[in-house]
């Protein structure tokens, strides 16, 4: 396989919450599609400098490092080369972005980025930008429990619910899955269940235990938009990328009550695991809210938990 290009992209923030996007030049590798604006690491430069170079020569726009904070990296491998898109959020810059090299741009709010198209590598940056960064979990409740603890979990800050509730059966689980649909009011409501109960029942977002992961072969055998996976080690890693599930939640980080006996792996193998994959991926076991910045920073997507929102 050929030598990875590593090249540093932002995902630029204005302040009314939009994002940058440039069309790239027919002539170009991937051309005629949209892209987050950037361009190659040079040999001897650190990706912050790149960063600030290249957005200064394609936008002249100025950045410093403390307005960017770390999104996702993604290794791809189109058939002509091999990329790692490093890419970084943007929150803060000084000047007015224009296309320098004649490119159009376009501001694009989160909802509407769904109508513009990208290059195949770009897919798990764009789902970056659409996930949460916190989930809360739900844990073993009696049914007419699960709506208190929806209620305080966002109120602790999660932005998004996962149903688990093996114990239940499985038109329980499903009654509470649309009850707490309707108390989420548009926010994400993931189903963890199987993929044919979730197809029956119309759910658009399923998470896979890590046993369902590996038995699933294509992503096309479920239908809703979001589909998410257990992980706990790299071959479980590499089978979730396969499959093209959107993110995953990789466990356990730190030691947690709930599976006491299993050692954890520690934030440096999270870091080392979570940069290696090209999906969004969650921080699970052990960790809380006090620990989203430490997640981000280590290349992470987030954190998904049960106890801190209890
Ligand atoms: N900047 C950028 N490059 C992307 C994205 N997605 C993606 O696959 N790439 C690939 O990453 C590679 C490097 O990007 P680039 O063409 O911007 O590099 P550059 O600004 O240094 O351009 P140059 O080689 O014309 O000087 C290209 O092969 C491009 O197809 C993206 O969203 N932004
Ligand atoms: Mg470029």
């Amino acid at each position: 396989m050929s030598k990875l290009i590593h090249v540093a992209a932002a995902a630029i923030f204005n302040d009314s919450g939009e994002l940058l996007l440039a069309l790239r030049d027919k002539a170009q590798h991937q051309g005629g599609l949209w892209e987050f604006p950037g361009g190659k690491v040079e040999s001897g430069e650190d990706v912050h400098s790149a960063l600030a170079r290249e957005l200064q020569e394609e936008l002249g726009i100025e950045i410093d490092q403390s307005s960017t904070v770390p999104l996702i990296q993604v290794p791809y491998h189109y058939p002509d080369k091999s990329v790692l898109l490093d890419v970084f959020r943007v929150n803060r810059f000084i000047g007015q972005a224009y296309g320098r090299e004649g490119q159009p741009l376009d501001w694009v709010k989160l909802s509407d980025l769904s109508g513009y198209q990208f290059p195949a590598a770009n897919r798990p940056i764009v789902n970056a930008l659409l996930l949460p960064s916190a989930i809360a979990i739900t844990p073993q409740l009696q049914p007419e429990q699960y709506s208190e603890f929806v209620h305080q979990a966002f109120l602790k800050g999660a932005q998004a619910i996962m149903l688990r509730a093996k114990h239940l059966s499985e038109p329980e689980q499903f009654h509470l899955y649309q009850q707490l649909s309707a108390q989420c009011q548009g926010r994400l409501i993931i189903w963890n269940g199987s993929v044919d109960i979730a197809n029956g029942a119309a759910v658009s977002a399923l998470h896979l235990s890590s046993a369902r992961l590996m038995q699933l072969n294509h992503r096309e055998a479920y239908c809703g938009r979001w589909l998410g996976a257990s992980c706990h080690n790299e071959e479980q890693i590499r089978r979730a990328e396969q499959v093209g599930v959107d993110y995953i939640t990789l466990s356990p980080v730190q030691t947690t009550s709930s599976h006491p006996e299993v050692t954890p792996m520690g934030w440096a193998e999270y870091s080392r695991l979570a940069n290696e994959s090209s999906l969004p991926v969650y921080a699970l076991g052990g960790v809380s809210m006090e620990d989203l910045d430490r997640t981000i920073q280590a290349g992470g997507q987030g954190i998904a938990a049960i106890s801190c929102f209890c």
